[in-house]
């Protein structure tokens, strides 16, 4: 790698995010201006497979920038290429050699003793990484630079746009392979985006097929050079961090909330509460209460 972080890296238009340094698993970087953040797998010596500590960090880098009120997009990519033979990866999902009867584990839960240890011994908590992607009020970007395989093939469908390298990026749904299966997100929502016939087709096969045909199916928005993949991924941030936040939010969380129940209505409904704060009726709602007399609503109809 040439610049240390990856090929596709540009390093003067990024910077280490807070509290990166000391990740192993990943790199997480922040646009020079605040606005965009890179988060990428670092384990490209098995296309980016994710333990349980790779975990750990994704969850890490993603909280920090749901909370950091500048950033308003999110490219999560693979960085490569493999230093053994030059393949390239997205994510291969878990990494199947510390796969355990309960879960993927950590390297020293083998000989951890007493209840927490044996709790946090076998984990499952992608899944909470693939619910911060889902329910952040904030666009996920996947540039998928190669191989998007098993759980990373999920975190690819829950993120909210994909660009593929047109060269390098391979798709495929290894689960019934490995006998491990994401009956989530993965699979359930996934058969949303491409359709029952081409879902079932890409889980029960679990052929692998490239990045034109994924965008044939509606897995991927564009397919790019492999060279401009990351800065295709910049230019579409930069367009989306043009348009009204409040919008991009709502609209996020309206298009998820037909698929996730009373969760995906309460973040819809969240944002709508903290709209009617705004106004002046809510206000009255308000000191009405707090001066111990009647409210006012007449200045306030009945829209229609
Ligand atoms: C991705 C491949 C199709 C790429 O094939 P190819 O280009 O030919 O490369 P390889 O030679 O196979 O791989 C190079 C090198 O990498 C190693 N490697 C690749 N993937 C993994 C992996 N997932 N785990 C460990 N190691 C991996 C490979 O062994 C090679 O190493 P060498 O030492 O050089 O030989 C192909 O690699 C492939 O099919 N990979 C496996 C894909 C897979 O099955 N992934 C797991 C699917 S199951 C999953 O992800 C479940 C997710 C999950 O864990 C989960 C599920 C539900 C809830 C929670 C969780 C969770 O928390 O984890």
């Amino acid at each position: 790698m040439s610049n240390g972080v990856s090929d596709l890296f540009d390093p003067t238009i990024w910077e280490t995010a807070p509290g990166a340094a000391n990740y192993t698993d990943i790199t997480a970087h922040l646009s020079l201006d605040g606005r965009i953040a890179r988060i990428a797998f670092d384990r490209p010596e098995v296309r980016n497979a994710f333990r349980p500590h790779t975990v750990d960090e994704l969850f890490d880098a993603l909280e920090r920038v749901r909370v950091n009120p500048r950033v308003g997009v999110v490219l999560l990519t693979g960085n490569g290429p493999s230093p053994k033979d030059c393949g390239w990866a997205f994510c291969s999902g878990g990494d199947q050699r510390i796969r355990g009867r309960d879960g993927y584990k950590y390297s020293d839960s083998e000989t951890a003793v007493g209840p927490e240890a044996q709790a946090r011994a076998g984990r499952l908590h992608i899944l909470e990484v693939q619910r911060l992607i889902r329910f952040m009020p904030k666009i996920v970007i996947a540039l998928v630079p190669g191989w998007a395989a098993g759980g990373g093939h999920s975190l690819n469908v829950v993120c909210d746009l994909t660009i593929a390298s047109r060269e390098h990026a391979k798709f495929k749904q290894t689960d019934a392979d490995v006998g491990s299966f994401d009956a989530g997100y993965g699979s359930a929502y996934f058969a949303r985006q491409v359709g029952q016939k081409f879902a079932r087709e890409i889980f029960f096969l679990a052929r692998e097929y490239d990045a034109e045909r994924a965008r044939e199916i509606g897995a991927v928005n564009e397919v790019v050079p492999h060279a401009e993949l990351e800065t295709t991924g910049v230019e579409w941030a930069r367009t989306i961090l043009g348009k009204s936040p409040t919008a991009i939010r709502m609209l996020k969380y309206a298009m998820n909330a037909v698929d996730d129940g009373i969760v995906g209505q309460q973040l819809f409904a969240g944002e709508t509460t903290r709209l009617a704060y705004g106004t002046d009726e809510a206000v009255e709602g308000r000191d009405s209460f707090l001066e111990k007399r009647e409210p006012d609503w007449a200045p306030y109809p009945y829209h229609y």
